[in-house]
């Protein structure tokens, strides 16, 4: 799993970045594509992640930096274009120039003869590398990122110089290496080589991420086939398929793009009006992202980020798991930026209806009364829910009553560090933030669902949206979860802990748990218990909180 997030570059003060916050993920067992223009950012992405760069960013494989890899070349095989076809020195054999290879890896001479037979360079092993063909050489550099036996692959513009037999060999070396469970990155210019090659294609526009989306969802969005015509009488044939419902367009001198009518039409129409045809093929472009559709609605991003939609003061989270809580009280409206923009895609995306989250459609009724609270009540000016996000019908809705006026902005709660963040998340770093004097976990007792309503907060509030940019997101991928609402038994509040306890069946409580419920009023803030490190409860209430848990994991 390669978890990339936030990377940017920019090789020049006062010039476009080459790359500019980058995040997406390439999964196990599926092939992605970088699609990207020339100087799209490809290549500068790539060396970013392998840290051949400076820059901003973070890229974690299987939850480590690459610098963090003991044996890097054991587990992730990396082919960079060097912008020079040769794969090593122009007198060296083939099969030397592998073998010394495999020895700087660490493994057997074997290995390089090996894959010698799988990129089908065995018949020219002896030959000197100064008479390979570009082809020939990339095939070989393949050979070299294949040595160790890396489950991952990072590939840039690997078939450059293949022929369309190589080409298509690479594809099946590619599709068996993601289907024995491998991870697969590799980077193209040509979209119809994306759609033939990947299961996920992330769309580059200079240096920015302008879509990622599964591969069906990219050829049906971004691929347009078209019917390519050439010959002497375009100009009449245009006509009659004008006439005919197509659209056609121009495409060079003598030739013209049809869309709406197959080649075989097209054929016949000009076989019956005696129009002399030179070219006559299929074939597909690429149509323009339309910003910013292709993003929320497809986001790889991985689960990382846990999004809770409730905070109530007795909740606590699934053992393991140390939430932050993100959010600041409602201020000024900021205007957004780029990471704003996408930060709030994410949490967009993160915060969809989910149908599997029970209380979701009295969730989301309980906010939309909410927001119109706030609204009236406060002057904030908050978005409305989005239509696109229907409120299922619920037989029986949450009364009026149960709506308690936020004094804040909704939290928006990312399992992450908490230790660090006594203000909650914009104490991560942001200037205001580590200016102003905040009292700690501000939000905590915000009582109702986060809904979309909170990601739009959140993407017009820079100072939260920075938050899920990488250079404060520290810790990714070292507890790999799903993105879903937050699913954890409702932590019991201290009264009813002691019923809870009271209730247990003699054999469920540990037996070093029970004398802690007479000592719980003394103790406060001794326990220590699976997900505690929160602190958000204070004296008393903290003891009761911890005792509770630690009754409930036995550990104590
Ligand atoms: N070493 C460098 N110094 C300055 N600018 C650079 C450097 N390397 C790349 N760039 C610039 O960064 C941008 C992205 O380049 P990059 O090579 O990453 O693009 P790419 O998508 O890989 O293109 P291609 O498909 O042509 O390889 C380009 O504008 C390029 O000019």
């Amino acid at each position: 799993m390669i978890q990339i997030t936030g990377l940017t570059k920019a090789y020049r003060r006062g010039r476009p970045p080459a790359v500019l916050d980058l995040s997406f993920d390439a999964r196990p067992g599926m092939v992605t594509a970088l699609l990207g223009d020339e100087g799209a950012g490809k290549s500068t992405a790539l060396r970013l992640m392998v840290e051949l760069e400076r820059g901003h960013g973070l890229t974690l494989f299987d939850g480590r930096t690459y610098r963090r890899i003991r044996r890097p070349e054991r587990e992730i095989g990396v082919l960079l274009s060097t912008g020079r076809p040769e794969a090593g020195h122009p007198g060296q054999r083939a099969r030397a120039h592998l073998r010394m290879l495999a020895g700087t890896v660490g493994v057997p001479a074997r290995r390089a003869d090996d894959l010698l037979e799988q990129t089908r360079l065995a018949a020219v092993a002896d030959h000197r590398l100064g008479t390979f063909s570009p082809g020939m050489h990339r095939r070989l550099a393949l050979a070299a990122a294949l040595l160790g036996n890396p489950s991952t692959l990072l590939l840039d513009a690997p078939t450059e110089g293949l022929s369309p037999s190589g080409e298509e060999w690479f594809r099946a070396f590619l599709r068996s290496f993601a289907l024995s469970g491998g991870t697969v990155l590799t980077t193209t210019r040509a979209p119809e080589e994306a759609a033939g090659l990947a299961d996920r294609v992330v769309t580059l526009d200079a240096g920015r991420l302008a879509a990622d989306q599964p591969v069906v969802e990219f050829r049906r969005t971004r691929l347009h086939p078209e019917v390519l015509v050439r010959g002497p009488q375009m100009a009449r044939l245009a006509d009659l398929l004008t006439a005919q419902g197509g659209q056609v367009r121009h495409d060079g001198g003598a030739g013209l793009a049809v869309s709406g009518i197959g080649r075989t039409e097209i054929g016949e129409l000009a076989y019956r009006n005696g129009i002399l045809l030179h070219e006559l093929a299929d074939r597909v472009v690429e149509r323009p992202v339309s910003y910013p559709s292709a993003l929320p609605s497809s986001s790889g991003r991985s689960g990382q980020v846990l999004i809770r939609t409730a905070t109530d003061p007795g909740e606590r989270p699934p053992a393991g798991q140390r939430p932050v809580t993100i959010g600041r009280p409602a201020g000024p409206e900021r205007p957004l930026d780029h990471r704003g923009l996408q930060a709030g895609r994410w949490a967009a995306a993160a915060l969809a209806p989910n149908p599997v989250a029970p209380e979701q459609g009295q969730g989301q009724e309980r906010e939309r009364e909410r927001e119109e609270t706030r609204g009236e009540g406060q002057g904030a000016s908050l978005p409305a829910p989005t239509p696109s996000a229907p409120t299922p019908p619920t037989p029986t809705p949450a009364p009026p009553a149960a709506v308690v006026p936020a004094p804040s902005a909704p939290a928006v709660d990312l399992t992450r560090r908490t230790s660090r963040t006594p203000g909650g998340a914009s104490a991560l770093g942001h200037p205001e933030a580590r200016g102003a004097a905040r009292p700690a976990r501000p939000v905590a007792p915000e009582p109702a669902a986060a809904t979309m309503a909170d990601a739009e907060q959140l993407a017009a509030n820079p100072t939260d949206a920075e938050l899920l940019t990488p250079a404060r997101i520290r810790g990714v991928g070292h507890q790999p979860a799903p993105v879903r609402p937050f699913a954890g038994r409702p932590w019991p509040a201290p009264a009813d802990a002691a019923e809870l306890r009271a209730a247990e069946p003699a054999e469920s409580a540990g037996p070093a748990a029970r004398p802690r419920q007479s000592a719980e009023p003394a103790e406060s803030g001794t326990g220590t218990g699976t997900g505690t490190s929160t602190g958000t409860g204070t004296g008393t209430e903290t003891a009761a909180r911890r005792a509770a848990v630690g009754d409930e994991n036995g550990s104590e």
